[in-house]
């Protein structure tokens, strides 16, 4: 695999990719390079692995269906190793660039310290996330992919499925005909027409079970604060409270996901409101029910009947209580597993990851943020801009001066909600703290690393006249409470201050300090104070040509003629110290600064 050089590629590792060839031009992904695209938002994701020529490698921890496998076969070294111990895990993963796991296996902050920065996706073949820890994955730069929709559908058969064996005595009076045993009269079940269902949690897999269940002429109410009224309407289910929900209920669904607010959200105290007899199907996660409350409300008869495919324990002990309860039916977390679903998942979640890695467009990033990909496209040469500005800025500050406080200006014809700047503020923050650190900066990790290090980033909109067709006019980044190393690149009002512009695609320095000057941003750049006069450019461009040094941009900006002016000169080689010596010794010239861009 070559070295890509999409402006997307915002997860690169700094060990394999350098830094100064990011975004080096402002390169539009091409059309081979577009994403996978099937719903949905997108979010800018990239990984760069290996040296030229290197595969990547993604090691799948858990069983994948063989679809996926080939997808990924073709672009990288695949390494199936299922069963793998929390400690054999930790020792593999410093070889991997991806992981794809099922819920089986558990991704700690452990997994992402081992990496050593090398994982840089983690793709879970399935939609709960609950086993990825995401903070972790966050801080370490690492995308977190998932497959959300392929087993939607299975899903909810498998609730349906548990909901009419339950209701039926399916699984008991099997297991009682195949003890030898005729037992009509102890397994005459309940029916499901005319009985109220309510659906917990009224996403993908609630709204089918719901439909499903209406067919089965249930009457069905849901409880969920996200979902919106108008779409339950639509399939004639009626949006409740969880109180009116549980309460009124004969049958309950869970199909919410495992997140603080809604473990054990099925405890005692809710078991106390439920109508006496209730019975409960769990096809989502097994800690959002309170495990001993059930216990106990089964053994009270307050709950008939339970239905579980999930277990806050997986594998559930073998004692279990649940999994031993004569009015519980159980099966081993299978909601997923019908061979259309692992087909399914496994090709979502080999295109998001290989997606992730050839640096495209992740239409299922679980922890960097969602921006369309015709929007990508429109902001890829400021993207470029927004870093350029940011690494600028702060080699602007002098020693000892901490970055804490910056403001980002983008100006605009658009209106405030028609300009998306999280990937441009993710940049600029990549900017500003790579070059004066060892932490490396992507889209993910972005606004964590901004924020564990104290550096504050306001942004601010000017909205100008004039036609909203170029998203920005200009991007300025000002660094306030510093001093700087370049005492004329401090604005009026006393920050650091540059501004850039793009330029046929360009990205393009024009502003430092109050000074107007107008340099691309490629190479590097040296500015320079002088006293404006005549010649001053021909002096320093001999210096630089005498030691074979390629100028790119000239320009020089004045207050007024005759006095102070600033020149900024790109050079496409980097001066060795005696010629920036000699460049400083000319007596015109009151201060100087080399700068990397
Ligand atoms: N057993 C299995 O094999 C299996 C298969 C697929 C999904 N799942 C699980 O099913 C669950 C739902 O999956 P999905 O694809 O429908 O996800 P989804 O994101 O589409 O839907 C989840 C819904 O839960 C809602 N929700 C969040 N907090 C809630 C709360 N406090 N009360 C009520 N609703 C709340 C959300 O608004 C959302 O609409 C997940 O936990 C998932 O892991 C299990
Ligand atoms: O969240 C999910 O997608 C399901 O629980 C399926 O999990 P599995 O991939 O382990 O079958």
């Amino acid at each position: 695999m070559a070295a890509s050089t999409s402006p997307f590629n915002l997860l690169s590792s700094p060990s394999l990719h350098p830094r100064s060839s990011l975004f080096h031009r402002p390169l539009l992904p091409s059309a081979a390079a577009l994403p996978l695209r099937r719903r949905g938002r997108l979010v800018v994701v990239a990984a760069q692995t290996g040296g030229v020529g290197a595969k990547p490698t993604v090691l799948v921890a858990e069983k994948l269906g063989e679809a996926g496998l080939e997808l990924l076969k073709d672009f990288a070294n695949v390494d199936c190793s299922y069963n793998l111990s929390p400690e054999e895990l930790c020792t593999k993963i410093s070889l991997c660039d991806a992981l794809i796991v099922r819920s089986g296996t558990k991704v700690g902050r452990e997994v992402f310290e081992s990496s050593g920065g090398r994982l840089r996706v983690v793709g879970r073949a399935g939609v709960g996330i609950d086993n990825v820890d995401l903070a972790a994955a966050t801080e370490h730069g690492c995308l977190v992919v998932n497959a959300p929709t392929a087993n939607t559908v299975a899903a909810a058969e498998h609730g349906i499925a548990l909901l009419a064996a339950m209701a039926r005595n399916i699984a008991q009076a099997d297991a009682s005909l195949k003890a030898g045993k005729w037992q009509r009269s102890k397994y005459v079940g309940v029916s499901l027409v005319g009985k109220t269902l309510a659906v917990l949690g009224f996403g993908k897999v609630g709204s089918e079970v719901a439909r499903r269940a209406k067919g089965l002429g249930m009457h069905v109410i849901a409880h969920d604060p996200y979902a919106a009224a108008d779409r339950a309407r639509a399939i004639g289910v009626e949006l409740v409270t969880f109180d009116e929900a549980i309460s009124t209920a004969d049958f309950i669904s869970l199909h919410m996901p495992l997140t603080p607010s809604t473990s054990k959200i099925l405890n005692d105290e809710a078991f106390a409101k439920m109508k006496k007899g209730v019975r409960i199907v769990n096809v989502a996660r097994g800690g959002v029910i309170d495990e001993e409350a059930l216990v106990r409300a089964l053994d009270s008869g307050i709950v008939a009947q339970a239905a579980l495919d999930v277990f806050t324990e997986e594998p559930p002990s073998a004692d279990n209580k649940l999994v031993l309860h004569e009015n519980v039916t159980v099966t081993p977390h299978l909601g997923a597993s019908t061979m259309e679903a692992q087909e399914g998942v496994a090709i979502e979640i080999a295109e998001a990851v290989v997606g992730a890695l050839k640096g495209e467009l992740a239409a299922t990033a679980v922890n960097a943020p969602m921006v369309p990909a015709e929007v990508l496209s429109e902001l890829a040469p400021f993207v470029v801009l927004a870093e350029k500005l940011g690494r600028l800025a702060v080699q602007l500050v002098a020693g000892g001066s901490g970055v804490k406080s910056v403001k980002v200006t983008y100006a605009s014809a658009r209106g405030p909600d028609d300009l998306d700047t999280r990937v441009l503020r993710a940049m600029i923050t990549k900017g500003l703290i790579e070059p004066i650190s060892s932490v490396f900066v992507n889209l993910v990790n972005a606004d964590f690393t901004a924020k564990q290090r104290g550096v504050r980033i306001a942004e601010e909109r000017i909205v100008l006249d004039g036609s909203p067709e170029n998203p920005l006019e200009f991007i300025q980044v000002q660094i306030a409470n510093v001093e700087s190393k370049f005492a004329s690149a401090m604005s009026e009002t006393g920050e650091i201050r540059v501004e850039g512009r793009v330029k046929d695609g360009i990205p393009h320095l024009t502003k430092v300090g109050s000074f107007q000057v107008d340099v691309s941003l490629e190479g590097s750049l040296i500015l320079c104070r002088q006293v404006d006069q005549p010649g001053m450019i021909g002096t320093v461009g001999t210096i630089l040509g005498e030691q074979n040094i390629n100028v790119s941009f000239m320009s020089v900006g004045r207050i007024a003629p005759r006095k102070h002016a600033v020149m900024a000169i790109g050079v496409d080689e980097e001066p060795d110290k005696g010629t920036l010596n000699k460049i400083g010794e000319i007596s015109a010239i009151e201060e100087f600064v080399f700068l990397k861009l």
